[in-house]
């Protein structure tokens, strides 16, 4: 088995990868999702978010208020910290026993690992290269303000919580230039299908 880990920073264009990867059959490990799934009702690390931020990161059912959360954690480096001390060793560890599952099943394949974070976290030693989505800054900020609807200085603080796109450079194998269209983007990913295909199958 072959593990390829996708990286980029936010909005750079991983899950439009990843779903077209997905969509020829290869199987994607999603780090937002697992995060997701991490803090959810009746989780250890939602009831350790509480007691360290407070009642105000709650909605009313007692889920996590992810507006309210992002809102204190990308203003502040020191509780972002915090905050990821909390959610990144859980993170790691589901990640970790997922290839393992994938290992078990002993498949010929290759898998994919999706998270914005790889370097950040330390999870380079996980995967066996990767692939950097890259986009210019100000294409950056702009889709992410389409997306998510920021204004430009939430965009901006959002950019500025994780490594720069230069500095993930440094660590990547394949770089996927994405300031151009979708049409673009999926030619240069089939250029590296080709080349890392050569001996395992899709799924
Ligand atoms: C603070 C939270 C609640 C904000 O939620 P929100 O729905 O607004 O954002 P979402 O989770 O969809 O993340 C969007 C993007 O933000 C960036 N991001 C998320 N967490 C972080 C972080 N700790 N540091 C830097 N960038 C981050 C990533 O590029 C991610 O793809 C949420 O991001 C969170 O719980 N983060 C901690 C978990 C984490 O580190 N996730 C990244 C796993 S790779
Ligand atoms: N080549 C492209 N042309 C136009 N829009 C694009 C292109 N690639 C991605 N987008 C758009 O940019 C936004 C960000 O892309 P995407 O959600 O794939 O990024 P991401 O890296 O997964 O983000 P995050 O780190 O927040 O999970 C989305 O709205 C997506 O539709």
């Amino acid at each position: 088995m072959k593990i390829i880990g996708l990286t980029g920073g936010i909005a750079s264009g991983k899950s439009t990868v990843s779903n077209y990867l997905e969509a020829l059959g290869f199987p994607v490990i999603d780090a937002d999702l697992i995060a997701r799934e991490i803090v959810e009702i009746g989780q250890p690390a939602l009831e350790e978010i509480a007691l360290t931020f407070g009642k105000q990161v709650l909605n009313e059912d007692g889920g996590l208020n992810r507006k309210a959360l992002g809102e204190i954690v990308f203003s502040s480096e020191y509780l972002l910290k915090k905050l990821n001390r909390i959610t990144h060793p859980r993170i790691i560890n589901e990640i970790t026993n997922r290839i393992e599952l994938y290992r078990i099943k002993g498949k010929n394949s290759i898998l994919f690992l999706d998270a914005a974070l790889l370097i950040e976290m330390n999870m380079r030693k996980l995967v066996d290269e990767v692939w950097l989505v890259k986009v210019d800054q100000e294409t950056q900020i702009r889709r992410l303000m389409n997306r998510d609807g920021f204004s430009v200085t939430e965009a901006k603080k959002r950019i500025n919580a994780q490594m720069s796109m230069n500095e993930k450079e440094k660590y990547a194998d394949v770089i996927l230039d994405n300031n151009k269209g979708m049409d673009e983007l999926y030619m240069q990913i089939q250029m590296q299908l080709a080349r890392v295909t050569g001996n395992f199958s899709e799924g």
